[in-house]
């Protein structure tokens, strides 16, 4: 099993070519705070999305290595200590990493970085490295009597972080990518009306009411992988898609959808991902359904009143490929 980068970006699994089932050291939240990197442009635009330019003044990612290889399993079984990259210079390097290469993504970074370790320390066979974007919006000001963007101070952004994870082997002389997903994490996206949950099951169990038009809050992670890794990894972004317009697309199928279930519309969303998107291979969704608990109706008829779901939340996981397009 390749090692992968699972939904909350640890890394999980071991090296491709491994005699044992788990055998791997590294360090998690490595933050890496770039200004001024280079601005990631739109390749094409699509009618889901205005996105043009992820400007990069302020770049943020929290970084994850692990390094594989069969020099380190004596420093388990022999005490010894010779081969052993410290963590704290695993860390020292992709901080320092992050200062010395023209990246404009996660996974520019990533890739570049992991090529770096290899090349660095030759006992390493394998480097895994996930990394989740901190973003930071720029604030709005007013400036000479206008409200602009300041462009010098952000205000940090917890949900919608794109992040990536990449897996490199040593080749002989070469590098390969083992594994490489793009993503984005933490999508929250609420329709207030135009969603249906009817015709499930009905038997002893079901307690859930039938319904023909209901609130649907979703929290949604979606990850990408592309026919060719390169094309999301390299420094070179001519074929990379960026997650704003993928978010983009998330929000417009939704809106469009009647959909019948989180099951359904997952599925139209990741179509019409796939459809735009050529160069990908295929999307995958970790959905959380959030949807709100109906508190009454409002005196004038409109509207509704809700409040917070509770516990326990229901997910789906699904994959959808190019082979659901035919
Ligand atoms: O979109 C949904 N899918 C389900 O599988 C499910 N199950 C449930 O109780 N509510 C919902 N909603």
């Amino acid at each position: 099993m390749p090692s992968t980068a699972n939904l909350h970006g640890q890394i999980t699994g071991n090296a491709s070519s491994a005699k044992r089932p788990t055998m791997h050291y590294g360090k998690k939240d490595v933050f890496v705070y770039r200004t001024y990197a280079k601005p990631l442009k739109a390749n094409k635009q699509i009618p889901e999305s205005n996105f043009q330019e992820r400007k990069n003044v302020l770049f943020g990612v929290d970084v994850q290595v692990a390094l594989h290889g069969e020099a380190f399993l004596k420093n388990y079984t022999e005490g010894d200590n010779t081969d052993l990259v410290a963590t704290d210079s695993m860390r020292n390097f992709i901080e320092l990493s992050g200062g010395k290469i023209e990246y404009s993504t996660i996974d520019g970074f990533l890739f570049e970085t992991a090529k770096g370790f290899l090349k660095q320390w030759p006992q390493i066979e394998q480097v895994d490295l996930a990394g989740q974007s901190v973003e930071f919006d720029d604030v709005a000001v007013e400036k000479d009597g206008k409200i602009e963007n300041s462009g010098i101070m952000f205000r940090p952004r917890h949900t919608e972080r794109p992040r990536a994870s990449v897996s490199v082997r040593r080749n002989g002389d070469d590098f390969e990518i083992v594994n490489h997903i793009s993503g984005i994490t933490d999508i929250h996206l609420m329709k207030i009306t135009g969603s249906a949950f009817k015709g499930f099951v009905q038997d002893e169990y079901t307690q859930l009411p039938e319904k023909e038009d209901r609130n649907l809050f979703i929290y949604v992670d979606i990850d990408w992988t592309y026919n060719n890794p390169e094309d999301g990894a390299n420094l070179d972004t001519s074929n990379y898609v960026p997650a704003e317009q993928i978010r983009d697309i998330a929000a417009t199928v939704f809106h469009e959808l009647k959909n019948n279930s989180i099951q359904h519309l997952v599925y139209h969303i990741g179509l019409r991902i796939l459809e735009r998107f050529p160069q990908l291979k295929d999307v995958t969704y970790y959905t959380n359904n959030r949807t709100l608990k109906e508190v009454s109706d409002t005196v004038d008829g409109k509207g509704m009143v809700y409040t917070e779901p509770t516990l326990p939340y229901g997910f789906q996981a699904f994959t959808v490929t190019r082979d659901d397009l035919k």
